[in-house]
């Protein structure tokens, strides 16, 4: 929600108004006391305390959803009876503890409380089984918030984070990953691709595109999804060494290999290979520094022929309307990886277009939690 939804009639923008007369009378404990007691002032404070304590206890509210998902306690929800007192016992944890991890699921609409006092899921608790590659993010994301446990020290931090470690490559330094390391990051990825490629094919049209380059293609998940909704279309794939052989083995199994030539090496050495008519880049600019996008935005223009497409997706901030996903959890995300950014579409196209692309779409977005497209053309 747009923050200026919430300031009095013709107060102007939210930032002018937050330093303005109206914020620092909110702010005064005696306005809070008297706005409380009236029926209009009052409702509104009501509203504001609940939207203040939903956004204080969040953290309590991941780390229970963590707890459902590491205890196994939504696959035995699906499974099983939903007795509190046996998936007490199969645990070896008491069962008014295990009952209130139930009753704080159900409060997060993720479980349902039966009348003989089993528990079940509820749509979105089953959900979040059937997402794929949701349960490994939740599991990740454990990383992620021992970073974000000491929010101070992250702002002023310049590496050392647990996600620096996790995303190797973020740093540029030219050390060689590890064949193991390219592997965890890369299942990963391979497990969110799946929706990441629907909602990207989806929003881009590959029609008269014969070859495509997946930059940073990671284990082939996003290429194999476009050979197979294209029967025509070939493709290319550029990864680190290290990352090559999986995508090597997908494409196989896939039984696409006749069709993909796999390019193992840095874009940050020399130019792109040639020979594509179209290049994605999934997940990939978001990783980086202005510096590092700027150069592979140039490449990538260098090696697309005229009239050749550019295909942008990832989460992205929202900027002058900022949103949860790509402003709050992308912008930390990154911010702990230590490198990388959430820009907005807005960011991103005057980038695209400073590297010489042109004809800048931003294509609507489905799920912007999943990812946001912008395609773009080298001149004609
Ligand atoms: C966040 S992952 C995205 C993978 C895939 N596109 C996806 O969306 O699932 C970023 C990918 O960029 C690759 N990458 C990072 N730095 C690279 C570089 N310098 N040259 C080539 N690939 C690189 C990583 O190995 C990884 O596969």
């Amino acid at each position: 929600m747009a923050a200026s939804s919430d300031l009095p009639a013709g107060s102007g923008r939210a930032a002018g108004w937050s330093r303005g007369w109206f914020a620092r009378l909110v702010a005064r404990s005696g306005f809070q006391r008297i706005a409380a007691r009236l029926p209009i002032s009052g409702a509104m404070a009501r509203r504001d305390g609940a939207k203040i304590f939903d956004i204080m206890q969040g953290f309590v509210a991941s780390q229970v959803l963590v707890a459902l998902v590491e205890e196994g306690v939504l696959q035995d929800l699906l499974d099983g009876s939903g007795e509190p007192a046996e998936l007490a016992a199969q645990r070896g944890v008491a069962t008014d503890r295990i009952r209130t991890l139930l009753q704080a699921g159900a409060a997060l609409g993720l479980l349902v409380q039966r009348r003989d006092g089993r528990f079940g899921l509820a749509r979105r608790g089953a959900a979040i089984l059937g997402v794929p590659g949701l349960t490994d993010m939740i599991r990740h994301n454990a990383a992620f918030y021992r970073d974000m446990a000491d929010p101070s020290a992250l702002l002023r931090s310049e590496g050392g984070t647990e996600l620096a470690r996790i995303w190797p490559y973020v740093s540029g330094s030219g050390d060689t990953i590890s064949t193991a390391e390219a592997a965890r990051y890369s299942e990963l990825m391979a497990r969110s691709q799946e929706l990441v490629a629907e909602d990207t094919l989806r929003a881009v049209r590959l029609k008269g595109v014969r070859t495509l380059l997946d930059v940073g293609g990671g284990s082939g998940v996003f290429l194999a999804a476009a050979l197979r909704r294209d029967r025509g279309l070939r493709g290319m794939l550029l990864d680190l060494p290290e990352v090559i052989t999986q995508a090597e083995d997908r494409l196989r199994r896939n039984g696409l290999s006749g069709r993909v030539g796999l390019h193992p090496g840095s874009f940050r050495d020399g130019a792109l290979p040639e020979g594509a008519d179209a290049i994605s880049l999934i997940r990939v600019l978001y990783d980086h520094d202005d510096a590092t996008v700027r150069e592979l935005l140039s490449k990538s223009h260098d090696a697309l022929p005229p009239g050749g497409r550019l295909i942008i997706s990832e989460p992205m901030a929202g900027e002058a309307r900022p949103d949860r996903a790509g402003d709050l959890y992308f912008a930390f995300y990154t911010m702990a990886m230590g490198t990388g950014r959430a820009r907005s579409p807005a960011r991103i196209v005057a980038l695209c277009e400073a590297a010489g692309f042109e004809r800048a779409v931003v294509a609507p977005a489905r799920r912007p939690y999943v990812t946001r497209v912008v395609t773009c053309e080298r001149p004609a």
